[in-house]
């Protein structure tokens, strides 16, 4: 399974996949999944992630475009140029464009700290804390045109503490999306995961 992955920020639950591809090989059980390439949308991106292991990189600005239609187009032609089987979002903040959707789902996926379709958007943690929620959770989905959407394929519960900031309880979170992130990897290259049925 050849795996596209695009990030916007610090790539942790992608350096999570990495690692778990990692020692699947290492230990003999290989995961049958191998990221061919990292995608950004900004070079601020934690891109070193992808140096440090020989992978192709590429960074698609939108500022770099008249619109958001050249942009999606743009990123779209980046990512195919590595026929990926899967492309995952992951911490990628930006909303692509249809005709990206449509050129890649349902093989296109996104991670979402909550538990849609509670706290869809931009800034899932936060909301749940300001609306006084005592779960959130995290979620895996496939892309579709809307805002956080999709069909989801995994996801789970996770307790808010009253103790919690933002940034513990989106760690905590984290920990979860990572779990489930690999977990639908694992399922998507070995055949347990059927995205097409999900999605129909
Ligand atoms: N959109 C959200 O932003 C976070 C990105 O984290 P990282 O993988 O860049 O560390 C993740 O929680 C993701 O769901």
């Amino acid at each position: 399974l050849n795996v596209v992955v695009l990030i916007s920020g610090t790539g942790s639950n992608l350096r999570a996949l990495l690692e778990a591809i990692d020692d699947a090989e290492r230990t003999g059980t290989p995961m049958g999944a191998r990221v061919v390439a990292i995608g950004a949308d900004t070079p601020e991106a934690n891109l070193a992630l992808a140096t440090e292991r020989g992978i192709p990189t590429f960074v698609v600005r939108p500022r770099d475009y008249e619109n958001r239609a050249a942009w999606g187009d743009a990123l779209l032609q980046e990512v195919q140029r590595f026929t990926p089987d899967l492309t995952i979002l992951s911490g990628f903040m930006r909303l692509v464009p249809p005709a990206f959707v449509e050129a890649l789902a349902p093989a296109l996926l996104n991670t979402h700290p909550a538990f849609l379709p509670e706290f869809p958007g931009a800034h899932a943690v936060r909301d749940a804390m300001a609306a006084g929620a005592t779960q959130t959770g995290a979620t895996i989905m496939i892309v579709d045109n809307g805002v956080d959407t999709g069909p989801i394929i995994e996801q789970q519960r996770i307790p808010i503490h009253p103790e919690d900031t933002e940034a513990t309880l989106h760690e905590r979170i984290k920990v979860v999306e990572r779990d489930l992130l690999i977990r639908t990897v694992q399922g998507i290259a070995n055949g347990t995961i059927n995205l097409k049925e999900i999605a129909a």
